[in-house]
């Protein structure tokens, strides 16, 4: 079964998110787009939270967001308590990212690769899964981490 993916994007961001989203429609994926919607000037902070919430609340999500650069992206997604967000820009990172860091959410930057390589990055990030074992050992650990530091606040 395809997840469903939650998108968003700033201004930056804006025309590659939704050059993603017409191309993973196209493949049969159902979309939650939660903007930006145009190339005016925005916060990304808002779209990694809005993304982070609902990827972190609901079962079988996972999210995109694209910014500049993904950094602003993925240092505020990764805020989000169960969000493992990680900045791809090439193809072996993308699987990787996948396979051994369980990433729920994926951070692009628009000014950093080109619509296409960021398509071909999303492909091989939803293809490739989590592979268990002493990989899923380290993610375990990473999240219990952060549900220690939780309890704590
Ligand atoms: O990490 C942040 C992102 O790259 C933003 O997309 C970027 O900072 C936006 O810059 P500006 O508001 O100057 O277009």
């Amino acid at each position: 079964m395809k997840p469903i993916i939650v998108m968003g994007a700033d201004h930056a961001g804006w025309s590659m998110k939704e050059f993603l989203k017409r191309k993973l429609e196209s493949e049969g994926y159902t979309i939650v787009d939660k903007g930006t919607d145009s190339e005016a000037s925005v916060d990304s902070h808002d779209y990694a939270v809005a993304v982070g919430e609902e990827v972190s609340a609901a079962e079988h999500t996972l999210g995109i967001l694209v910014c500049g650069t993904g950094i602003g992206m993925s240092m505020t997604a990764n805020k989000v308590s169960g969000i493992r967000a990680s900045l791809v820009s090439d193809l072996f990172s993308a699987q990787m990212t996948r396979e051994h860091n369980a990433a729920n959410v994926l951070c692009l930057g628009a000014r950093v690769i080109a619509h296409q390589m960021a398509w071909e990055i999303t492909k091989v990030w939803l293809t490739a899964e989590p592979l268990g074992g002493k990989y899923a050992n380290r993610v375990a650990k990473m999240m219990a981490y952060e549900q220690s530091k939780m309890k704590k606040a």
